[in-house]
């Protein structure tokens, strides 16, 4: 891990506004170079500490973002469990990103799902495989319509930690870390509730221009060391290794507790 990638804060309000220092930069070289601003967007703590600041600031071109999320739970689009509904609630309903530019799971494929779940294994198959397809067919609407491509490459890529190591949807000693294709996988058996979530693949997340991990609070000390400051580590979040892009953690202290590599406070 390069020590200068990571960066702590005494409070959650000085992160917020380092991320979205980071954020509004990334954007607009993105624009700059390419016309628009590919995001994919956790759950958990992450809406709220990259809204809180980014939210009220000018001069974004929130018309040029494409916003998906790193994974989602699969239940409706209003439910408390969905990350898109507690994105809305701390982030979309605040700024105007283009409805349609924010890429959401249809939910009008998730009753087959639960009529699957009572039928079997097979049916189950069937019923989340459409589900990822979908999902897949709006990363290759916004990601492949010029030239295939063999993995979406986010020009960011915002990403939660739980205190078991999991990062996405993707758990510590799960199959789904063993996948080499695919850009998003069902997960029936998610040991955080809900169980029926989709996810980002690996190989989707390692292609991002940048990647971003956030992480506040004593409860993720431990993992943090293990993550950061052991190289042998399997833990999901430790399978985060960018192909060519950057990667940033940002931590409060208390998080960060542990760390004996070096830190700094500035991202830009
Ligand atoms: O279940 C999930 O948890 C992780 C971590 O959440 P946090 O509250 O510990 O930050 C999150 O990144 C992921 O998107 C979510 O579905």
């Amino acid at each position: 891990m390069n020590a200068s990638n990571i960066h702590t804060f005494s409070n959650t309000r000085e992160l917020s506004v380092d991320l979205a220092d980071l954020t509004v930069k990334l954007s607009e070289e993105s624009i700059k170079s390419r016309d628009r601003f590919t995001v994919g967007i956790s759950g958990g703590s992450l809406p709220k500490l990259l809204a809180s600041d980014l939210k009220n600031r000018e001069d974004i071109e929130w018309d040029k973002w494409h916003v998906f999320f790193c994974d989602e739970r699969l239940v409706p689009l209003d439910h408390e469990d969905s990350n898109y509904s507690l994105c809305k609630k701390e982030f979309f309903d605040h700024v105007p990103i283009p409805g349609d530019q924010i890429y959401t799971i249809d939910p009008s494929l998730l009753p087959q799902l639960e009529t699957a779940v009572e039928k079997g294994t097979e049916a189950i198959e069937e019923a989340s495989l459409e589900i990822v397809e979908d999902y897949e067919q709006k990363l290759i609407s916004v990601f492949a319509t010029v030239n295939a491509v063999k993995f979406p490459v986010f020009d960011l890529l915002l990403l939660g930690v739980g205190p078991d190591g999991h990062t996405c949807s993707l758990f510590p000693d799960h199959p789904l870390l063993d996948l080499t294709i695919g850009w998003v996988a069902y997960i029936g058996d998610s040991p955080k509730p809900p169980p029926r979530r989709i996810t980002f693949t690996l190989p989707v997340v390692n292609h991002a221009h940048n990647i971003a991990f956030v992480a506040t609070g004593e409860g993720k000390q431990d993992v943090l060391k293990e993550i950061i400051e052991n190289p042998e580590s399997r833990l999901p979040a430790a399978l985060v290794h960018p192909v060519t892009g950057k990667l940033y953690w940002f931590l409060d202290d208390a998080a960060a507790f542990k760390l004996t590599s070096l830190k700094v406070t500035s991202v830009i």
